[in-house]
């Protein structure tokens, strides 16, 4: 979506569970899918740009293999991962069809997110495919994932999916109505924990180990993921995927589900999150009045103030800017790649149109994704 959109873009990762997903292992539940694609695609027109990580491979294999209970040994799990995957994205992608709405596929292993090459590969495809209006369909490449490299549970897949898109928002929808104050299957006076932080430790010791029989990381790793989630800024949300217009309320501000929030403020946590994680790719060097603009008043960096442009950047890559004396005033995501930003340096944002042929964005970096340079601010991870 480009800058020029009137309406500001928030990002959602919304997960569903495989319980949900598959109709407790009965099968795929087309009416609950079409359900939550008539929602995001509803919250798409409000604004809303949506990654799904939908669990439920395994689930629908087992099915669809005939077999009776799911099986423990790694190849048979990952052959029904395998054969249920099919029918999981052909659900979704026949139902965003009647919406003229794309998808994609995206399978990925825990080493695609901590190899720093694949970890950026997986970010620009994903960006690219949410500026090209697709709604990117995630799940864990389960059938090459072997045990020591496996996320293990599309919990932490969906936080690590929010911290690599800088996600506002991360929706875990499951078979309860959010976070209790102990198991609901096991305490049936258990109640609903309708707020807290998402840092809080405390709030792993109200979740059982055992998650039910089809899920694999039980609210325990609902809470984990919240607080991942958190170190990139976004808030996360356990709700029920049953509740009628989940995600509609939610988009609405309501109160649904348990609501846990990360105690810094999101936009700081997602420049820090920014600055820890991503690898300089080029630099442009400011005039003396745009590093000022930036050090001073924290403003987004014009093309107008750049006089020269070093390295080989894409577009969303991270570049550091410098005063003319070649000291680093702030570090931020870029908009144009480093051919488009050699064009325009120099030049004011009104000459950027017909310099280019198209403009992408006003500013050659944003506010939002610029974070001023200190020396002490470190990785997070
Ligand atoms: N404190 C708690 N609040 C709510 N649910 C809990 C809690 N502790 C454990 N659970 C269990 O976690 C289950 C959800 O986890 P899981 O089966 O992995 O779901 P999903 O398939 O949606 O990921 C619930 O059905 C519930 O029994
Ligand atoms: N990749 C697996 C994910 C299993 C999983 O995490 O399940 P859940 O706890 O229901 O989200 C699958 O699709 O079956």
């Amino acid at each position: 979506m480009s800058r020029t959109d009137p309406t500001p873009r928030t990002r959602w990762v919304i997960k569903v569970g495989s319980a949900l997903v598959t109709d407790n292992g009965r099968g795929l539940d087309h009416a609950r899918i079409g359900d939550w694609v008539r929602q995001i695609v509803a919250a798409r027109g409000q604004g809303v740009d949506v990654v799904l990580v939908s669990s439920g491979s395994v689930a629908e294999g087992v099915r669809r293999l005939g077999w009776s209970q799911r099986p423990t040994a790694l190849h048979q799990l990952q052959a029904a991962a395998s054969v249920g995957q099919m029918g999981l994205v052909q659900a979704y992608e026949a139902r965003f069809q009647t919406f003229d709405v794309r998808t994609g596929q995206i399978l990925l292993t825990h080493e695609d997110l901590a190899d720093r090459q694949r970890y950026l590969n997986a970010r620009v495809t994903l960006r690219a495919l949410l500026e090209l209006g697709v709604v990117p369909v995630v799940n864990e490449n389960d059938t090459i994932a072997t045990d020591e490299i496996r996320f293990g549970d599309n919990d932490t897949l969906a936080a690590l999916v929010s911290n690599l898109i800088e996600a506002d928002q991360l929706v875990i929808l499951t078979d309860q109505t959010g976070l209790f104050d102990a198991d609901p299957r096991e305490d049936a006076s258990a109640q609903l924990i309708r707020h807290a932080a998402a840092e809080d430790e405390a709030l792993e010791r109200l979740c059982s180990d055992a998650p039910g029989v089809l899920g694999s990381g039980g609210m325990r790793t609902k809470v984990a993921a919240a607080r991942r989630a958190a170190r990139s800024g976004a808030m996360t949300r356990i709700a029920s995927g049953r509740e009628p217009d989940v995600l509609q309320r939610i988009a609405a501000g309501e109160s649904v589900g348990t609501h846990l929030e990360p105690s810094r403020e999101p936009l700081v946590a997602r420049k820090q999150w920014i600055a820890g994680q991503l690898q300089v790719r080029g630099r442009l060097c400011l005039d003396d009045g745009a590093a000022e603009v930036l050090r001073e008043h924290g403003r987004s960096l014009l093309s107008v103030g750049v006089t020269r442009v070093e390295g080989h950047f894409r577009r969303g890559e991270m570049v550091a800017c410098l005063d003319p004396a070649g000291r680093e005033v702030a570090r931020g995501l870029v908009n144009y790649d480093a051919a488009a930003a050699s064009r325009i340096a120099g030049q004011p944002t009104g000459h950027i149109e017909s310099l280019l042929g198209y403009l992408s964005e006003p500013e050659l970096i944003h506010r939002d994704n610029l974070v001023l340079t200190d020396p002490g601010l470190a990785s997070e991870d």
